[in-house]
Protein backbone atom coordinates (compact mmCIF):
# COMPACT_ATOMS: atom_id res chain seq x y z
CA UNK A 1 0.00 0.00 0.00
CA UNK A 2 1.32 3.63 -1.09
CA UNK A 3 2.17 6.09 1.86
CA UNK A 4 -0.39 9.12 2.11
CA UNK A 5 1.77 12.29 1.31
CA UNK A 6 1.76 14.74 4.28
CA UNK A 7 2.53 18.51 3.32
CA UNK A 8 5.70 17.92 5.84
CA UNK A 9 6.70 15.43 2.74
CA UNK A 10 5.82 18.24 0.38
CA UNK A 11 8.20 20.73 2.19
CA UNK A 12 11.11 17.94 2.05
CA UNK A 13 10.54 17.43 -1.53
CA UNK A 14 10.56 21.04 -2.71
CA UNK A 15 13.36 22.21 -0.05
CA UNK A 16 11.15 24.42 1.40
CA UNK A 17 9.73 24.70 5.05
CA UNK A 18 5.90 23.18 5.94
CA UNK A 19 4.82 26.83 6.44
CA UNK A 20 5.40 28.00 2.46
CA UNK A 21 3.82 25.00 1.44
CA UNK A 22 0.65 26.33 3.12
CA UNK A 23 1.27 29.14 1.66
CA UNK A 24 1.37 28.25 -1.50
CA UNK A 25 -1.82 26.48 -0.75
CA UNK A 26 -3.85 29.24 0.57
CA UNK A 27 -2.50 31.19 -2.50
CA UNK A 28 -0.53 33.85 -0.45
CA UNK A 29 0.75 36.67 -2.69
CA UNK A 30 4.08 36.97 -0.35
CA UNK A 31 5.57 33.54 -1.71
CA UNK A 32 8.14 33.84 -4.24
CA UNK A 33 6.94 32.97 -7.58
CA UNK A 34 10.06 30.31 -8.56
CA UNK A 35 9.16 28.96 -4.67
CA UNK A 36 5.57 28.62 -5.43
CA UNK A 37 6.79 26.68 -9.07
CA UNK A 38 8.97 24.60 -6.89
CA UNK A 39 6.26 23.48 -4.78
CA UNK A 40 3.58 23.20 -7.38
CA UNK A 41 5.59 21.26 -9.25
CA UNK A 42 6.22 18.75 -7.08
CA UNK A 43 2.92 18.67 -6.08
CA UNK A 44 1.50 17.44 -9.47
CA UNK A 45 4.44 15.14 -9.98
CA UNK A 46 3.99 13.74 -6.43
CA UNK A 47 0.15 13.61 -6.66
CA UNK A 48 -0.23 14.87 -3.34
CA UNK A 49 -3.89 15.85 -2.50
CA UNK A 50 -4.27 18.86 0.42
CA UNK A 51 -7.54 17.85 2.56
CA UNK A 52 -9.88 20.42 2.15
CA UNK A 53 -10.76 20.79 5.97
CA UNK A 54 -6.99 21.35 7.02
CA UNK A 55 -7.02 24.00 3.93
CA UNK A 56 -10.12 26.04 5.13
CA UNK A 57 -8.51 25.63 8.76
CA UNK A 58 -5.53 27.58 7.28
CA UNK A 59 -7.87 30.16 6.20
CA UNK A 60 -7.62 29.11 2.23
CA UNK A 61 -10.65 28.09 0.46
CA UNK A 62 -12.25 25.06 1.45
CA UNK A 63 -13.62 24.81 -2.08
CA UNK A 64 -16.57 23.50 -0.64
CA UNK A 65 -20.09 25.04 -2.36
CA UNK A 66 -23.31 24.66 0.33
CA UNK A 67 -26.43 23.57 -0.90
CA UNK A 68 -29.91 24.38 0.96
CA UNK A 69 -33.28 23.01 -0.98
CA UNK A 70 -36.17 22.94 0.17
CA UNK A 71 -37.85 19.44 0.26
CA UNK A 72 -35.10 16.46 -0.39
CA UNK A 73 -38.33 14.78 -2.25
CA UNK A 74 -38.79 17.12 -4.98
CA UNK A 75 -38.70 16.42 -9.04
CA UNK A 76 -37.84 20.00 -9.83
CA UNK A 77 -34.94 20.98 -7.18
CA UNK A 78 -33.78 17.70 -7.65
CA UNK A 79 -33.35 18.25 -11.34
CA UNK A 80 -31.75 21.59 -10.78
CA UNK A 81 -29.06 19.94 -8.00
CA UNK A 82 -27.90 17.81 -10.68
CA UNK A 83 -27.34 20.83 -12.72
CA UNK A 84 -25.37 22.34 -9.39
CA UNK A 85 -23.50 19.56 -9.20
CA UNK A 86 -22.24 19.13 -13.00
CA UNK A 87 -20.36 22.82 -12.95
CA UNK A 88 -19.39 22.53 -9.01
CA UNK A 89 -17.70 19.15 -9.69
CA UNK A 90 -16.34 20.43 -12.73
CA UNK A 91 -15.02 23.40 -10.98
CA UNK A 92 -13.09 21.70 -8.38
CA UNK A 93 -15.39 22.16 -5.89
CA UNK A 94 -17.39 19.68 -3.45
CA UNK A 95 -20.95 20.32 -2.00
CA UNK A 96 -22.91 19.74 1.14
CA UNK A 97 -26.42 19.59 0.70
CA UNK A 98 -28.91 20.76 3.10
CA UNK A 99 -32.74 20.63 3.78
CA UNK A 100 -34.96 23.80 4.45
CA UNK A 101 -37.64 22.12 4.65
CA UNK A 102 -39.12 25.92 3.35
CA UNK A 103 -38.66 26.78 7.70
CA UNK A 104 -36.50 30.12 8.00
CA UNK A 105 -34.90 29.13 11.33
CA UNK A 106 -33.67 26.24 9.96
CA UNK A 107 -32.47 27.58 6.34
CA UNK A 108 -30.49 30.70 9.36
CA UNK A 109 -29.20 27.69 11.41
CA UNK A 110 -28.17 25.57 8.00
CA UNK A 111 -25.91 29.22 6.92
CA UNK A 112 -24.19 29.28 10.20
CA UNK A 113 -23.06 25.68 10.18
CA UNK A 114 -22.24 26.33 6.71
CA UNK A 115 -20.03 29.42 7.48
CA UNK A 116 -18.81 27.58 10.57
CA UNK A 117 -17.18 25.20 8.12
CA UNK A 118 -15.75 27.90 6.10
CA UNK A 119 -17.75 27.21 3.02
CA UNK A 120 -16.36 28.82 -0.28
CA UNK A 121 -19.77 29.96 -1.33
CA UNK A 122 -23.64 28.89 -0.83
CA UNK A 123 -27.18 28.54 -3.12
CA UNK A 124 -29.78 28.49 -1.73
CA UNK A 125 -33.09 27.51 -2.86
CA UNK A 126 -35.31 30.19 -2.16
CA UNK A 127 -39.22 30.62 -0.66
CA UNK A 128 -41.87 32.83 0.44
CA UNK A 129 -41.02 33.74 3.98
CA UNK A 130 -37.38 33.00 3.72
CA UNK A 131 -35.44 35.44 5.73
CA UNK A 132 -33.17 36.84 2.67
CA UNK A 133 -31.24 38.95 5.47
CA UNK A 134 -28.76 36.30 6.81
CA UNK A 135 -28.63 35.56 2.98
CA UNK A 136 -27.60 38.97 2.12
CA UNK A 137 -24.92 38.69 4.85
CA UNK A 138 -23.15 36.55 2.55
CA UNK A 139 -22.58 39.33 0.37
CA UNK A 140 -21.41 37.93 -3.27
CA UNK A 141 -21.17 34.12 -1.46
CA UNK A 142 -24.66 33.55 -2.13
CA UNK A 143 -27.22 32.86 -5.09
CA UNK A 144 -30.87 32.32 -4.66
CA UNK A 145 -32.79 30.02 -6.88
CA UNK A 146 -36.32 29.32 -7.78
CA UNK A 147 -37.18 33.14 -6.38
CA UNK A 148 -36.20 36.71 -7.07
CA UNK A 149 -34.67 39.08 -5.03
CA UNK A 150 -33.92 42.66 -4.73
CA UNK A 151 -30.10 42.41 -2.69
CA UNK A 152 -28.54 39.05 -3.72
CA UNK A 153 -27.66 37.41 -7.24
CA UNK A 154 -30.70 35.25 -8.15
CA UNK A 155 -31.92 32.35 -11.07
CA UNK A 156 -35.69 32.69 -11.36
CA UNK A 157 -38.30 30.45 -13.47
CA UNK A 158 -40.51 32.24 -16.05
CA UNK A 159 -43.61 31.15 -13.83
CA UNK A 160 -45.74 33.71 -16.19
CA UNK A 161 -44.19 32.30 -19.35
CA UNK A 162 -44.80 28.82 -18.26
CA UNK A 163 -48.74 29.38 -17.74
CA UNK A 164 -48.87 31.20 -21.04
CA UNK A 165 -47.76 28.26 -22.74
CA UNK A 166 -49.77 26.01 -21.55
CA UNK A 167 -52.84 28.11 -22.03
CA UNK A 168 -51.79 28.64 -25.69
CA UNK A 169 -51.48 25.43 -26.61
CA UNK A 170 -54.41 24.17 -25.53
CA UNK A 171 -56.65 27.31 -27.58
CA UNK A 172 -54.33 26.01 -30.33
CA UNK A 173 -55.79 22.53 -29.54
CA UNK A 174 -59.50 23.80 -29.61
CA UNK A 175 -60.01 23.95 -26.23
CA UNK A 176 -61.92 26.82 -24.47
CA UNK A 177 -63.04 26.07 -21.36
CA UNK A 178 -59.72 25.75 -19.22
CA UNK A 179 -59.71 24.63 -15.76
CA UNK A 180 -56.82 26.14 -13.20
CA UNK A 181 -55.48 23.88 -10.17
CA UNK A 182 -52.61 25.62 -8.86
CA UNK A 183 -51.34 26.16 -5.11
CA UNK A 184 -52.25 28.85 -2.38
CA UNK A 185 -51.32 32.08 -3.07
CA UNK A 186 -49.30 32.50 0.10
CA UNK A 187 -46.47 30.76 -2.22
CA UNK A 188 -45.43 33.81 -4.10
CA UNK A 189 -44.13 32.16 -7.54
CA UNK A 190 -45.82 28.59 -7.67
CA UNK A 191 -48.58 29.65 -6.12
CA UNK A 192 -49.71 33.50 -6.98
CA UNK A 193 -47.52 34.38 -9.84
CA UNK A 194 -49.40 31.42 -11.86
CA UNK A 195 -52.40 32.02 -10.67
CA UNK A 196 -52.23 35.46 -11.62
CA UNK A 197 -50.84 34.28 -15.16
CA UNK A 198 -53.81 32.04 -15.53
CA UNK A 199 -56.30 34.49 -14.65
CA UNK A 200 -54.83 37.47 -16.95
CA UNK A 201 -54.82 34.69 -19.60
CA UNK A 202 -58.18 34.02 -19.44
CA UNK A 203 -58.78 37.73 -19.80
CA UNK A 204 -56.88 38.15 -22.90
CA UNK A 205 -58.59 35.11 -24.32
CA UNK A 206 -62.24 35.30 -23.38
CA UNK A 207 -61.88 32.72 -21.24
CA UNK A 208 -64.28 32.13 -17.83
CA UNK A 209 -61.67 31.46 -15.19
CA UNK A 210 -62.16 28.23 -12.88
CA UNK A 211 -59.74 27.28 -10.23
CA UNK A 212 -58.62 26.12 -7.17
CA UNK A 213 -55.62 26.60 -5.24
CA UNK A 214 -54.03 23.70 -2.28
CA UNK A 215 -51.02 22.51 -1.30
CA UNK A 216 -47.97 21.30 -3.35
CA UNK A 217 -48.35 17.63 -3.39
CA UNK A 218 -50.59 15.09 -5.83
CA UNK A 219 -52.54 14.15 -2.88
CA UNK A 220 -53.42 17.96 -2.53
CA UNK A 221 -54.73 17.97 -6.19
CA UNK A 222 -56.20 15.07 -6.78
CA UNK A 223 -58.93 16.32 -3.69
CA UNK A 224 -59.08 19.51 -5.12
CA UNK A 225 -59.96 18.55 -8.95
CA UNK A 226 -63.85 17.91 -8.81
CA UNK A 227 -64.16 21.40 -7.81
CA UNK A 228 -62.84 23.09 -11.26
CA UNK A 229 -65.10 20.75 -12.88
CA UNK A 230 -67.94 20.93 -15.11
CA UNK A 231 -69.75 19.07 -17.53
CA UNK A 232 -68.05 21.06 -20.30
CA UNK A 233 -64.55 21.02 -18.49
CA UNK A 234 -62.23 20.46 -21.75
CA UNK A 235 -58.83 21.20 -20.02
CA UNK A 236 -56.76 21.65 -16.52
CA UNK A 237 -53.75 23.26 -16.54
CA UNK A 238 -51.84 22.76 -13.42
CA UNK A 239 -48.91 24.81 -11.56
CA UNK A 240 -46.82 21.83 -11.47
CA UNK A 241 -46.43 18.05 -12.48
CA UNK A 242 -46.75 17.20 -9.16
CA UNK A 243 -50.26 18.32 -8.86
CA UNK A 244 -51.13 17.38 -12.84
CA UNK A 245 -51.04 13.55 -11.55
CA UNK A 246 -53.00 14.20 -8.87
CA UNK A 247 -55.51 15.88 -11.60
CA UNK A 248 -54.73 12.46 -13.72
CA UNK A 249 -55.66 10.15 -11.40
CA UNK A 250 -58.75 11.76 -10.12
CA UNK A 251 -59.79 12.27 -14.10
CA UNK A 252 -59.23 8.76 -14.86
CA UNK A 253 -61.56 7.33 -11.90
CA UNK A 254 -64.02 9.85 -13.13
CA UNK A 255 -63.69 8.46 -16.50
CA UNK A 256 -63.53 12.04 -18.30
CA UNK A 257 -60.81 10.81 -20.91
CA UNK A 258 -62.35 13.91 -22.29
CA UNK A 259 -60.14 16.59 -20.17
CA UNK A 260 -56.43 17.53 -21.60
CA UNK A 261 -54.29 17.54 -18.21
CA UNK A 262 -51.11 19.89 -18.38
CA UNK A 263 -48.33 20.74 -15.73
CA UNK A 264 -44.88 22.16 -15.59
CA UNK A 265 -41.59 20.39 -14.69
CA UNK A 266 -41.29 18.47 -17.91
CA UNK A 267 -41.02 15.01 -15.62
CA UNK A 268 -40.92 11.73 -16.89
CA UNK A 269 -43.03 10.22 -14.58
CA UNK A 270 -45.91 12.43 -15.61
CA UNK A 271 -46.02 11.46 -19.48
CA UNK A 272 -44.93 7.56 -18.59
CA UNK A 273 -48.30 7.13 -16.24
CA UNK A 274 -50.46 9.39 -18.07
CA UNK A 275 -49.20 9.80 -21.72
CA UNK A 276 -51.93 12.13 -23.09
CA UNK A 277 -50.83 15.03 -20.64
CA UNK A 278 -48.07 17.38 -21.76
CA UNK A 279 -45.70 19.04 -19.26
CA UNK A 280 -43.99 22.93 -20.12
CA UNK A 281 -40.22 22.58 -19.21
CA UNK A 282 -39.34 25.38 -16.86
CA UNK A 283 -35.48 24.08 -17.57
CA UNK A 284 -34.59 23.27 -13.71
CA UNK A 285 -31.52 21.36 -14.80
CA UNK A 286 -30.64 24.59 -16.76
CA UNK A 287 -31.41 26.73 -13.77
CA UNK A 288 -29.18 24.88 -11.78
CA UNK A 289 -26.08 24.91 -13.97
CA UNK A 290 -26.57 28.85 -14.68
CA UNK A 291 -27.08 29.37 -10.76
CA UNK A 292 -23.49 27.68 -9.96
CA UNK A 293 -21.80 29.34 -12.93
CA UNK A 294 -22.88 32.68 -11.22
CA UNK A 295 -21.78 31.81 -8.05
CA UNK A 296 -18.53 30.87 -9.11
CA UNK A 297 -17.92 33.83 -10.85
CA UNK A 298 -18.78 35.69 -7.96
CA UNK A 299 -16.56 33.82 -5.98
CA UNK A 300 -13.58 34.57 -8.63
CA UNK A 301 -14.19 38.78 -7.92
CA UNK A 302 -17.37 39.48 -9.87
CA UNK A 303 -19.09 41.30 -7.34
CA UNK A 304 -22.48 42.96 -8.65
CA UNK A 305 -25.95 41.65 -8.24
CA UNK A 306 -27.13 39.81 -11.17
CA UNK A 307 -30.54 38.62 -11.69
CA UNK A 308 -31.39 35.70 -14.18
CA UNK A 309 -34.75 34.43 -15.55
CA UNK A 310 -34.85 31.07 -17.05
CA UNK A 311 -36.97 30.32 -20.19
CA UNK A 312 -39.52 27.93 -20.15
CA UNK A 313 -40.03 25.73 -23.55
CA UNK A 314 -42.68 23.37 -24.60
O1 LIG B 1 -43.00 18.83 -8.38
P1 LIG B 1 -42.31 19.69 -7.40
O2 LIG B 1 -40.85 19.49 -7.32
O3 LIG B 1 -42.99 19.62 -6.07
O4 LIG B 1 -42.50 21.15 -8.00
C1 LIG B 1 -43.32 22.13 -7.42
C2 LIG B 1 -42.63 23.46 -7.49
O5 LIG B 1 -41.43 23.33 -6.69
C3 LIG B 1 -40.60 24.48 -6.66
O6 LIG B 1 -41.30 25.50 -5.99
C4 LIG B 1 -41.37 25.34 -4.59
O7 LIG B 1 -40.07 25.36 -4.07
C5 LIG B 1 -39.33 26.58 -4.37
C6 LIG B 1 -37.94 26.37 -3.85
O8 LIG B 1 -37.35 25.40 -4.65
C7 LIG B 1 -40.07 27.77 -3.74
O9 LIG B 1 -39.43 28.97 -4.09
C8 LIG B 1 -41.49 27.82 -4.22
O10 LIG B 1 -42.19 28.82 -3.54
C9 LIG B 1 -42.18 26.46 -3.99
O11 LIG B 1 -43.46 26.45 -4.57
C10 LIG B 1 -40.24 24.95 -8.06
O12 LIG B 1 -39.56 26.19 -8.00
C11 LIG B 1 -41.46 25.12 -8.92
O13 LIG B 1 -41.07 25.42 -10.26
C12 LIG B 1 -42.23 23.78 -8.92
O14 LIG B 1 -43.38 23.90 -9.74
Amino acid sequence: MTQKLTILDIAKLAGVGKSTVSRVLTNDPKVKPATREKVEQVIRESGYVPSKSAQAMRGGSAKVVGIILSRLDSPSENKAVSGILDVIYQAGYDAVIMESQFSADKTNEHLAVLQKRNVDGVIVFGFSGCDLSSIENLGHKAVVIASDTDTISSVDYDHQGLIELAMDKLVSNGKQAISYIGVDESDRTTGLLRLNAYLERCRKLGIEPRYQTGQLSYDSAYHITDQVLGAGTEAIVCASDTLAMGVAKRLQELGRTDIQVSGVGATDLLSFLFPNTFSIDPGYFEAGKVSAQLLIKQLSGQKYITHLIQQASY
